[in-house]
């Protein structure tokens, strides 16, 4: 089986761990295709290329163009919205789900006017909400040229995801993992999903088999709060779902981009609904004014 992945050291370091539970489980050989994507080649800030789709984009023209036969994305960077011809085949168990902030010092420690990078709003409306001293750095590119500006001397700390992080062997440039209630995490970080074309109904009964239903309920919890929200509100927002025997529980919260407030609620549901579970929270959340958050904070 061709397996399309971006080149990234991360990109294919999950690549080759889901290949080759994929071959433990089913018997198949599978065989890695180096897909560059925009994201990979733009120097722009995401929000300016199309947001996170644009890493996803490329890897599903291969699928639809019968190039590759599936392929695996960091779950977090999928758009919410489904996508034509494409079946999302397996949702792996997902690794630890939360940011970590990555230099010498914990971000109690950091002085104030330290200058922390990173590129998202989600992080940058939780730090500013945790340590509003802080200079918050825009920042982009792959985890390897972020942590090199610590080394450089140009930032004191970055945030990046600890799954990331672990897959390509740079946990010891961790000095915090930041709790959920402190920083909440992106809807579906730390999990992983392959894809392939609907059209193949074999091919997503054997890619099943790497499958977790658990992880597959919370992500599903999670993007929904998005998907809802995105109607409705820019601001950022956190989601974090867990499974736990037939309970699901999860929270999300949106924060004004200042950090100056937020909106968190949490839900508890059954994991056969976990798209219920999500749009209801979502709907509290829009209740609680998440949408007049959106604007506030702006500059
Ligand atoms: N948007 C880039 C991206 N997509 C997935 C991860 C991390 C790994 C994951 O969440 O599975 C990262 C980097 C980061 O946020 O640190």
């Amino acid at each position: 089986m061709r397996l399309g992945t971006r080149r990234s050291l991360m990109a294919t370091t999950q690549s080759g761990l889901v290949a080759d539970a994929l071959t433990q489980a089913t018997g198949h050989g599978v065989e890695l295709v180096g897909v560059t994507t925009e994201g990979d080649v733009s120097k722009a800030l995401l929000a300016q290329i199309g947001g996170t789709g644009v890493f996803v984009n490329a890897l599903r023209d291969r699928l639809l163009s019968g190039e590759v036969d599936f392929a695996v994305h960091s779950l977090k960077d999928l758009p919410t919205g489904p996508a034509e011809g494409i079946a999302l085949a397996a949702v792996p168990r997902r690794d630890d789900p939360r940011d970590a902030l990555c230099g010498t010092r914990k971000l109690a420690d950091l002085p104030a006017g330290a200058r922390v990078g990173t590129g998202s709003p989600r992080r940058v409306a939780q730090l500013r909400a945790l340590r509003p001293d802080l200079e918050i750095v825009p920042i982009r590119g792959n985890a390897d040229t972020r942590l090199r500006k610590i080394a450089d001397g140009e930032l004191d700390a970055v945030v990046l995801a600890h799954a990331g992080l672990r897959r390509i062997g740079r946990l010891d440039d961790v000095a915090e993992v930041f709790e959920t209630d402190a920083m909440l995490p992106a809807p579906g970080q730390g999990a992983l999903a392959l894809e392939c074309r609907s059209d193949d109904p074999e091919l997503v009964a054997l890619l099943a088999a790497v499958d977790d239903p658990g992880t597959r309920a919370a992500v599903l919890a999670e993007r929904t709060v998005l998907a809802v929200l995105e109607g409705g509100c820019s601001a950022p927002v956190g989601a974090h779902a867990v499974v736990s025997g037939d309970e699901l529980h999860l929270t999300a919260a949106v924060v004004a981009h200042d950090g100056s407030r937020q909106v968190r609620l949490s839900a508890t549901g059954r994991p056969d609904e976990a798209a219920e579970t999500g749009r209801a929270l979502a709907e509290a959340l829009l209740g609680r004014g998440a949408a007049e958050l959106m604007g506030e904070g702006d500059s």
